[in-house]
């Protein structure tokens, strides 16, 4: 045979053999039916197109052409990784429901990986429980009310006051030092005070860094190696505490006497873990968060309005003006600034997406039939729900009065924004007192404005390409009493600002498809 007749049969059957593992990509196994779908090009599957960033005002082009072609749920392949997307909210409610029973959390490892194999991201069953309500000691209610409402509200005016000298600043960057600071301090009282400040400061160096350094949609080497040193950092200081025996009231003790209970199921690996997650996740959520907020209120000078009447009620019921806010105004005098969270909250989708791996074959019964194999991931949409003009109308419109009559604090499967099931989020409650606090100061002490810039994109969760800067200047003392006068005048006379009368009041809209509240369901 000829030199030209051997290449010829090589050349087939390479070509057979790519066609025939193309053909096993493009139509992977499955014991029932799979979901409609295409899983793109080999290795890369569809990431690309999932991962392009577009407008803030817009559901992503990806999902758009795919759900016109197969409807809520179907198949693709994200990140080299067999996965069906739903972006049905009774599916999604389902998935997030039945973690455990056939679902197990499972982020790419470029988003968990760096916060090591002992972070809660991989623990599930009781050790996950276990872990969840150690954090609740310091992210729930009674520690928000007891301890840090106090810091909260203090650093966060300190840190304006410094701002407004300034004249400027990025809004982002402000809130994660304000947080990285006082819960730097809450979750460890350092052994000597020259000690506290040094690794203080090089904590907020490293997280500030770690929240910069991320990219779409993978942590680069930089920021993995932030959180190795902030890691190292911890274990020393946990090491110099253990060794110390001297007690401190604060987070840090709180594990150490979780590690010294018999049978514990945490060992010092998973506690510093915990701490450290809960440090980075708090600084770049809330910040991300806060800057959204304030984004919409400036863009509104109606919902702005709304939100000083409701503050300056506030100050005027407050016995000791120097006071900062209580938990008592937080918890009963801030209902239109939870509309505006809430509102705020369900247009920006920090979490658009949620991942989970099937380790059962499950059976989606809502979609009648299809089959996820064990072993695919399977990607919870919320986004798309919250943006569905069905549910809520003209959606892309800002409109806290929406949520008008609803109950606030707790989600639905229209209303999924802190996720649901076991792996609900345990800093929803901190996240919204900071946002309030800081909105509280910002509309009773100051006069602001944002850059012109503020570009906000999706890839697919939000970003600032520039930052959201904001020009910020002290009120004078007139125009500070005279808003007091204002409300003070209007709670003598019955209207309490706090309770959303309004001239701007609109009819509320939210309604779910069944044209019922928003409820939980
Ligand atoms: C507005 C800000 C925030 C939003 C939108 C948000 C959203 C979410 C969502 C959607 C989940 C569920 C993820 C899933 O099921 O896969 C989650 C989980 C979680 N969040 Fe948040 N979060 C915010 C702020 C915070 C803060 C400030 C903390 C405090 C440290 C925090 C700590 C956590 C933790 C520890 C989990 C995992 C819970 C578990 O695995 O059981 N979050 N968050």
């Amino acid at each position: 045979m000829s030199l030209y007749w051997i290449v010829l049969w090589v050349i087939v059957l390479v070509v057979v053999r790519i066609s025939h593992w193309w053909y096993q990509w493009s139509n992977p196994k499955s014991n029932g039916k799979l979901p409609p779908g295409s899983m793109g090009f080999p290795i890369i599957g569809e990431t690309f197109d999932y991962f392009k960033p577009h407008g803030f005002y817009e559901i992503s082009p990806f999902l758009k052409k795919k759900m016109l072609r197969y409807g809520p749920l179907f198949r693709t392949n994200i990140l080299g990784v067999k996965t069906v997307v739903s972006t049905d909210m009774d599916v999604n409610m389902d998935i997030l429901r039945h973690e455990n029973e056939y679902f197990t959390l499972s982020y790419p490892d470029g988003l968990v990986k760096p916060l090591g194999k002992d972070s809660l991201f991989f623990k599930t069953g009781n050790i996950h429980k276990h872990i969840k309500h150690i954090s609740m000691r310091l992210l729930g209610s009674e520690n928000l009310k007891r301890k840090i409402i106090k810091d909260m509200d203090r650093v966060t005016q300190e840190h304006f006051s410094l701002k407004a000298n300034q004249g400027t600043f990025d809004v982002k960057e402000a809130v994660s030092r304000v947080t990285s600071f006082y819960l730097t301090n809450l979750v460890m009282i350092l052994i000597s005070p020259k000690d506290k400040s040094n690794s203080i400061k090089k904590i907020v160096i490293l997280m500030l860094s770690q929240s910069k350094h991320k990219t779409m949609i993978t942590i680069n080497i930089k920021c993995a190696q932030a959180c190795r040193e902030g890691m190292q950092l911890m274990k020393d200081i946990y090491a110099r505490r253990k060794t110390s025996r001297e007690k401190y009231d604060d987070f840090l003790e709180t594990t150490l006497e979780e590690l010294e209970k018999e049978g514990s199921l945490v060992n010092e690996d998973v506690i510093i873990s915990l701490i450290f997650t809960l440090c980075c996740i708090t600084q770049d959520t809330t910040s991300k968060a806060t800057c959204m907020a304030v984004k919409f209120i400036s863009e509104n000078p109606k919902v702005l309005a709304e939100l000083k009447r409701e503050h300056e009620a506030i100050l005027a019921r407050r016995e000791d003006k120097e006071d900062g806010v209580t938990w008592e105004e937080y918890r009963h005098k801030m209902t239109f600034t939870n509309m505006v969270i809430n509102e705020s909250l369900r247009l920006t989708n920090l979490a658009p997406m949620m991942f989970r791996k099937v380790f059962k074959h499950v059976e989606i019964y809502i979609t009648t039939g299809y089959t996820i194999p064990a072993g695919w991931i399977v990607m919870v949409i919320p986004s798309v729900v919250h943006l569905d003009p069905e549910i809520y109308e003209n959606p892309f419109e800002f409109n806290p009065w929406r949520w008008e009559g609803k109950e606030l604090r707790s989600g639905s499967k229209t209303f999924m924004v802190f996720g649901a099931g076991i792996r609900q989020c345990a800093g929803s409650e901190f996240a919204r007192l900071q946002i309030s606090i800081f909105i509280h100061h910002l509309v009773t002490t100051y006069n602001f404005s944002l850059s012109k810039d503020c570009e906000v994109v999706r890839v697919p969760g939000a970003l600032f390409p520039k930052g959201i800067f904001m020009n910020i200047s002290k009120r004078s003392q007139h125009q500070h009493d005279s808003g007091l006068e204002v409300s003070e005048h209007r709670r003598r006379n019955g209207s309490d600002a706090s309770a959303c009368t309004s001239l701007y009041r609109k009819k509320p809209r939210v309604k779910d498809k069944d044209g019922r509240g928003c409820e939980n369901d």
